[in-house]
């Protein structure tokens, strides 16, 4: 491991990653093999996840062919110098902000999109000219086998690896130094993850959980609401980690909504779930036991119905939910939908901000004004109004999480800045002195009514403003060169 790393930083020592005709040559090579090997990866992704191949194209490999295209179009623009606004003292000078790699950064994937979590992070890291080393998740194994076997024949080897294995290999990957780590997973790993970066003192994103509410108001389509609700909780079996993880509503609401989102689930899966090819399965036995002991003691209003050899269990809906049962201690990550009570939307807004920060929050409402209000009162990773997922589709939007949900964010432009050093340069001639002389010891009264001028004052008004700098700095000069 050791070895694999110092490779990945001679090479980036090299300077080799830098030039962007290489960081576009190597995205266009992803895109490539993305192309050219669809049907091993889709079959990678269906395998790991029981889902249909079309169903992987449009949740994980559109995302990828979206982002890769979103860094082409975008990235001169993104790695080029960004001119910064001066002071008077150095208003003659060259002020910028120069983005900058970072080194060798690591990518930690998790299994639930298990192409997505390892993938958009690596167009973000080269993109912003890293070299990187990508961890995917041991738990989707038949896509970690076939990104091992691409990645290699698409991309540089030298500036990017593959390393597949369980926690004694990320334990051991986890011991080198990096200059970033992107980890996706569990609250509890990514402890772990941030104290191994803290000896090297090497910065993180985090991509954590945790529970996704989703408040729906008396005044709403209920058709409309209870079809995007049941797309996005039982999409992937309720393995997304922005999953809405339990309805907040007025208790008249519920009878309805369980029936609107049963006649859905009808709707989008036909009468024998299990044999719909849209429809998932929990990733393994150890999720699906976990799955199984939330039901204990709960009310099922609809669905419950398992089959433990095959990991099925039907999209669910539990009513009259206990705030303090353990359905709502955990995320959930799987198919079960908790209907919480609430007499309002004050309720539901002191329930929402009596837990951790949520990575989602969906707000259902005819009422924009109840919508906003939603968002000022409460904090989240994310947001979608009058729908769920939604936000995670639009690149232009940082995606992340806050508090226990996570730290820092990626997706287009934002996984450029999560790789990226932003280094302020500032650039001067040799010319000036007699107003540098201000800031030269020994200090004087005079000395510090002068700084406070230059440093103070803001002129920034056009050509007209830099004239009358220009004249102030020659009278100024003449003035402090004659009281020095
Ligand atoms: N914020 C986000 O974008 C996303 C967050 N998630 C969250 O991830 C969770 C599900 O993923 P997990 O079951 O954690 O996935 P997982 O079991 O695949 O673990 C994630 C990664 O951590 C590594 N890992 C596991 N145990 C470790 C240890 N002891 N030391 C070092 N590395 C270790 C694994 O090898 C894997 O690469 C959910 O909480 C979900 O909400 C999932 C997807 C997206
Ligand atoms: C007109 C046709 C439109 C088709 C749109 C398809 C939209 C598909 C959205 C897919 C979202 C995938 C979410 C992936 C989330 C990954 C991270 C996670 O939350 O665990």
């Amino acid at each position: 491991m050791e070895r694999q790393v110092l490779r990945l930083r001679q090479a980036f020592r090299s300077g080799r990653s830098r030039p962007l005709r290489f960081r576009l040559q190597q995205l266009e090579a992803l895109r490539r093999m993305v192309q050219e090997r669809e049907k091993e990866i889709l079959a990678a992704i269906a395998a790991d996840l029981s889902k249909s191949e079309l169903n992987a194209y449009s949740h994980e490999v559109i995302t990828i062919l979206g982002e890769i295209d979103f860094m082409l179009g975008n990235l001169p623009e993104l790695a080029s110098a960004r001119p910064a606004k001066k002071n008077l003292l150095t208003m003659m000078d060259e002020a910028y902000v120069q983005p900058e790699p970072l080194g060798v950064v690591l990518i930690i994937g998790a299994w639930n999109y298990p192409f997505v979590l390892t993938m958009q992070p690596l167009v973000g890291a080269i993109a912003a000219g890293n070299a990187a080393i990508v961890k995917p998740s041991e738990l989707s194994e038949n896509t970690a086998k076939i990104l091992a076997e691409l990645l290699p024949q698409y991309l540089d080897q030298d500036l990017y690896a593959i390393v597949n294995g369980g926690i004694p290999e990320t334990t051991e990957l986890l011991k080198q130094r990096f200059d970033h780590i992107l980890y996706t997973g569990n609250t509890a790993v990514g402890k772990i993850v941030m104290e191994a970066a803290a000896k090297h003192l090497t910065p993180v994103t985090l991509e954590l959980g945790g529970k996704s509410p989703c408040y729906i108001d008396r005044d709403c389509d209920l058709d409309v609401a209870c079809r995007r609700v049941a797309w996005g909780k039982y999409m992937n079996c309720g393995q997304t980690c922005i999953a809405p993880d339990y309805i907040l509503c007025e208790a008249s609401l519920q009878n309805q909504i369980v029936q609107k989102i049963k006649e859905t689930v009808k709707d989008f899966y036909g009468e024998n779930i299990k044999a719909s090819p849209d429809y998932e399965r929990i990733i393994n036995l150890r999720h699906f036991k976990r799955l199984q002991s939330l039901l204990k003691g709960q009310k099922i209003a609809f669905g419950g119905e398992m089959d433990e050899a095959t990991r099925y269990l039907a999209p669910t809906i539990l009513t009259d939910v206990d705030p303090n049962s353990k359905v709502m201690q955990e995320e959930i990550f799987g198919p079960i939908l908790p209907i919480v009570s609430v007499k309002n939307v004050d309720e539901a807004i002191n329930f929402i901000n009596d837990r951790e920060k949520p990575l989602a929050l969906y707000v259902f409402s005819r009422n924009n004004k109840l919508i906003k209000r939603v968002i000022d009162e409460t904090s989240s990773g994310g947001v979608t109004g009058n729908d769920v997922i939604m936000h995670f589709t639009v690149n232009s939007l940082p995606f992340g999480g806050v508090g226990a949900s996570g730290m820092g964010a990626y997706h287009g432009k934002y996984s450029f800045d999560a790789f990226s050093h932003q280094r302020p340069c500032l650039l001067k001639g040799l010319k000036g002195e007699s107003v540098n002389k201000l800031r030269y010891p020994p200090n004087s009264e005079s000395k510090v009514s002068w700084a406070k001028f230059f440093l103070l004052k803001q002129f920034n008004k056009g050509r007209l403003g830099m004239l009358l700098f220009v004249c102030l700095v020659a009278v100024a000069a003449v003035i402090v060169k004659d009281q020095l």
